[in-house]
C-alpha cells in the first residue's frame, strides 16, 4: 500500500513542479510584511507558489491520499470550514535554505501572530486566521533529490530528514492542549549542490476538531 501511495506522489509531484513553475515568485515571510508590500525575506530565500484545488483535477485527489494518511480532513475552502489550505510549493536553487520557524500562525498570541494586522484586511484575517484557526499539521512532500544538503532539520527534537524525492514529512505544529509544540521548530538547511523542490499542507485546527480532540491537560 505505501509503495503504491509512494509511485503515487512521485508521478503527481513531477506535475506539480512543471505547473508550479509558472507561478513562482520570490517567497515572503508574513509576519515580516510591512503595509500592503510584503519585502523579500532576509529568514528564507526561495521561490513560491500556491497551487489550489480548482487548477488541477489532480491536486484534490492527492489531498484526499494525505487525509486518508493522516486521518485528518484538509480540504481547502476560505471560510470558517477550511480544514487545509492550497499546496505550497517551494523552490530552492544553490545557496536557498529557511531559517528555523515554526509554521503556527500563532493565533492565540497577537504578539506574534503572522497574517493579521497589518497585513490583512479584518474581514480576511477573521475568514483566514481566526475562524479556521491555527495550522495544527503540517505534511511535506519532497519533490525532488538534493545533490548536497537541503535537509529539514527539527533542532529541538534532535532529528532531520534527507530531501528525497516520492517522500513526505508529517508532524504537529500544536500540543493537544492548543499551546505551540516546540519540538516542531524546523528548518530547510542550505542546498549545497542541485536544487530542492517542497511542497506544504498546512492543516488547520477547527475542522478538525473531531479528528483530533484537545484536552486541557498541560503536558499533552
Ligand atoms: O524546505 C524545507 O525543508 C522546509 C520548508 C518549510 O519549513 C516551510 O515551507 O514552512
Ligand atoms: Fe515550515
Amino acid at each position: 500500500m505505501f509503495l503504491d501511495m509512494v509511485l503515487y506522489f512521485w508521478i503527481r509531484l513531477r506535475y506539480m513542479s512543471i505547473s508550479s513553475l509558472l507561478r513562482l515568485k520570490v517567497s515572503t515571510i508574513q509576519y515580516e510584511r510591512l503595509g500592503e508590500n510584503s519585502r523579500t525575506s532576509t529568514l528564507r530565500v526561495s521561490h513560491t507558489a500556491w497551487l489550489f484545488n480548482g487548477s488541477h483535477p489532480m491536486l484534490p485527489r492527492l489531498a484526499q491520499r494525505v487525509a486518508q494518511i493522516t486521518g485528518l480532513h484538509v480540504y481547502e475552502s476560505f471560510d470558517d470550514t477550511m480544514a487545509g489550505e492550497g499546496l505550497q510549493v517551494l523552490n530552492y536553487g544553490i545557496g536557498g535554505f529557511y531559517m528555523a520557524h515554526m509554521d503556527l500562525l500563532f493565533r492565540n498570541d497577537p504578539v506574534k501572530m503572522k497574517h493579521c494586522w497589518p497585513v490583512l484586511t479584518n474581514d480576511t484575517c477573521e475568514r483566514f486566521v481566526f475562524l479556521p484557526g491555527d495550522r495544527i499539521a503540517t505534511w511535506m512532500f519532497y519533490m525532488s533529490d538534493v545533490t548536497a544538503g537541503g535537509r529539514t532539520s527539527f533542532p529541538n527534537a534532535g532529528v532531520s530528514a534527507p530531501a528525497v524525492r516520492g517522500s513526505a514529512v508529517f508532524w504537529y505544529n500544536t500540543k493537544l492542549n492548543g499551546q505551540p509544540n516546540h519540538q516542531s521548530l524546523h528548518g530547510g538547511c542550505p542546498v549545497l549542490m542541485g536544487e530542492k523542490w517542497v511542497a506544504n499542507k498546512w492543516i488547520r485546527e477547527n475542522a478538525n476538531f473531531l479528528r483530533r480532540p484537545c484536552t486541557t491537560d498541560n503536558d499533552q
